[in-house]
């Protein structure tokens, strides 16, 4: 397999204006609201099941404010990667720094107000509502004693509204579709109301209006909210239409990364994905189109 890293150096040419793009600033170190949103540098991090290797020396650079797609094939690392991010997996070598501070160095806490993880959980408690799962998005903003504090009514309010699940706040989670359950994750991701936010497959069960209205609403907090974000997404052309940035995964390893213009080709979809298919401009939007044709036999 080639090695389609470098095609490009660094993020851009989306048609939307890039962090690169929009200059330098200086990142904040706690989670406050001040200042850009803390970006994210993976230093050569290896991590592995006790049965299996997983991660393999990844490096990844997410700039602060970046909109940054995760792709890859099937168990290649992405969702671990993500976990890796959000302080919940401990790497065996090499660091992860939020904003320019150590992970390691964290605290379950103190990562989780930093950086929120929306993955596919554990089935709901029976008969809990919506507000009171989103709810618990806030554990990490309360005191130690686990004490509800002024803003937190506030921020599953906002949460809510922003994933569009207010009308069901009060419905009970485990009477939701599979659809409507994950956009009440997103809600839950959104309550913690950190500056780094990871979304692992966050278009899952959703249907097509659904996919692109989840994304549509991603791409605005981020710039309402003013946000780091990375997320995983299987479909090639929703990476490619809607994040700045493109890293790719192979088999724990980062083989591509770049603006989606620069690095979807066809030779990404034969080297990433094992597909064989081509690649068009959208005649409207100007990002890449890809037409996957077969699966590569090796
Ligand atoms: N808790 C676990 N214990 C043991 N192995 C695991 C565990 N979680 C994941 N794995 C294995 O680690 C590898 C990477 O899994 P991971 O979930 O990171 O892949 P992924 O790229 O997110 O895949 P997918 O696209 O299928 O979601 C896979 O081989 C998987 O079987």
């Amino acid at each position: 397999m080639g090695d389609t890293r470098g095609a490009v150096d660094g993020p851009g040419g989306t048609g939307t204006a890039t962090a690169a793009q929009r200059g330098p600033t200086p990142e904040v170190s706690t989670a406050g609201r001040s200042g850009r949103p803390p970006g994210i540098t993976v230093r050569d991090v290896a991590f592995g099941y006790p049965d299996r290797p997983v991660l393999r020396g990844v490096d990844l650079r997410v700039e602060p404010g970046e909109l940054t797609a995760l792709i890859g094939m099937n168990g290649c690392g992405k969702s671990t990667l993500l976990r890796v991010i959000a302080g919940l997996l401990r790497p065996e070598r090499g660091s992860v720094q939020l904003g320019g501070e150590d992970l390691a160095g964290m605290s379950r806490r103190e990562a989780a107000r930093r950086v929120a993880l929306l993955h596919q959980s554990a089935p709901p408690v029976p008969g809990m509502t919506v507000r009171q799962l989103v709810r618990q998005g806030r554990w990490a903003a309360r005191g130690p004693l686990g004490m509800l504090r002024g803003g937190d009514d506030a921020a599953v309010t906002r949460a809510l509204a922003d994933a569009g699940v207010t009308g069901w706040a009060e419905r009970p989670v485990d009477a939701l579709s599979g659809g409507e359950r994950q956009r009440v994750r997103l809600a839950l991701a959104l309550a913690r109301d950190t500056r780094i936010l990871l979304l692992d497959e966050p278009t899952t069960y959703l249907d097509l209006h659904h996919q692109l209205e989840v994304l549509g609403t991603v791409v605005r907090l981020r710039e309402e909210r003013d946000l780091t974000v990375v997320m995983v997404l299987h479909d090639l052309g929703h990476a490619a239409r809607f994040a700045e940035r493109i890293v790719a995964l192979r088999e724990g390893r980062v083989v591509a990364d770049g603006a989606p213009r620069e690095v979807v080709t066809p030779r990404l979809l034969a080297d990433v994905l094992d597909v064989v298919g081509r690649v068009s401009v959208d005649p409207v939007g100007g990002w890449p189109v890809c037409h996957p044709d077969h699966p590569l036999n090796h």
